[in-house]
């Protein structure tokens, strides 16, 4: 089962960063208060950080226990760890390590010195993910490119559309590092609720196709949807292309 996309249009970036913030602190208590154990899945770029930035500045993601939360990445670039260009490290950068996380439930994504091959590394991933429940994620958040790419899945590169698969090796990625690990579009599906941040106007006909459900060859956003909800959290400047 898969849900229609939903719309929030926010007026910046920050306010992007911001809603999906205050939007996750709220889910984890909630999810706290019902006795799950939360598991998150964040993202890179550009606002994978900032969202980490913004939830430090929610005064209520005190009321949430980290210690129980599990973190995930849908994709990391295959670098070492501690190597400024890793998704991880940047989320660090940005607050991650402040919120009081257990470092055991942070699965990072194996890197060149963890892993002898980025196939190696989307292995050990894959059961990593498959030892805490085969990857049932309750938020998923996912930047989108503006080429329509989400996690290191890039409309048209061969390792898009890789199945009977959790992680994927990626390599020859369009946008630098080029060797990359990535979850599989079917992972990615097995989530509860699907956040798509998105800001600047360079992204305009990634979120038109990703909302309108756009094939693989143009967007792979739109071939990933959640159980419960799928929301696009989209600023002014990249909302431009959507019907009013
Ligand atoms: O390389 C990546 O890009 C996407 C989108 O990044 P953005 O800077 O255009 O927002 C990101 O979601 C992904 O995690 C990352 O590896």
């Amino acid at each position: 089962m898969s849900t229609a996309p939903i719309v929030v249009v926010h007026p910046d970036k920050q306010s992007v960063a911001d809603g999906g913030a205050a939007r996750l602190v709220t889910t984890l208590i909630d999810l706290q208060a019902a006795g799950r154990a939360p598991h998150v899945s964040l993202t890179g770029g550009s606002l994978g950080s900032a969202i980490i930035a913004s939830i430090l500045e929610v005064p209520a993601h005190r009321a949430v226990d980290w210690s129980t939360v599990s973190v995930w990445w849908g994709d990391e670039r295959y670098l070492p760890a501690g190597d400024a260009d890793r998704n991880d490290t940047q989320n660090d950068a940005a607050g991650l390590d402040r919120l009081g996380l257990d470092p055991a439930k942070v699965h990072r994504v194996p890197g060149p010195d963890a892993s002898s091959s980025a196939e190696d590394s989307a292995d050990q991933y894959s059961a990593t993910v498959r030892g805490s429940g085969g990857g049932e994620f309750d938020v998923m958040i996912l930047g989108v490119g503006p080429d329509g790419h989400v996690a290191s899945l890039f409309p048209g590169h061969p390792a898009q559309l890789t199945t009977d698969a959790i992680a994927v090796a990626v390599h020859d990625s369009p946008k630098p590092p080029p060797d990359r690990v990535s979850l599989t579009f079917e992972c990615l599906g097995r989530s509860d609720r699907v956040w798509f941040l998105v800001a600047g106007a360079d992204k305009a006909e990634a979120v038109r196709n990703g909302v309108d459900g756009a094939g693989p060859e143009l967007s792979s956003a739109a071939q990933v949807r959640g159980i419960r909800e799928t929301i696009w959290l989209v600023d002014r400047d990249s909302a431009t292309e959507l019907p009013a």
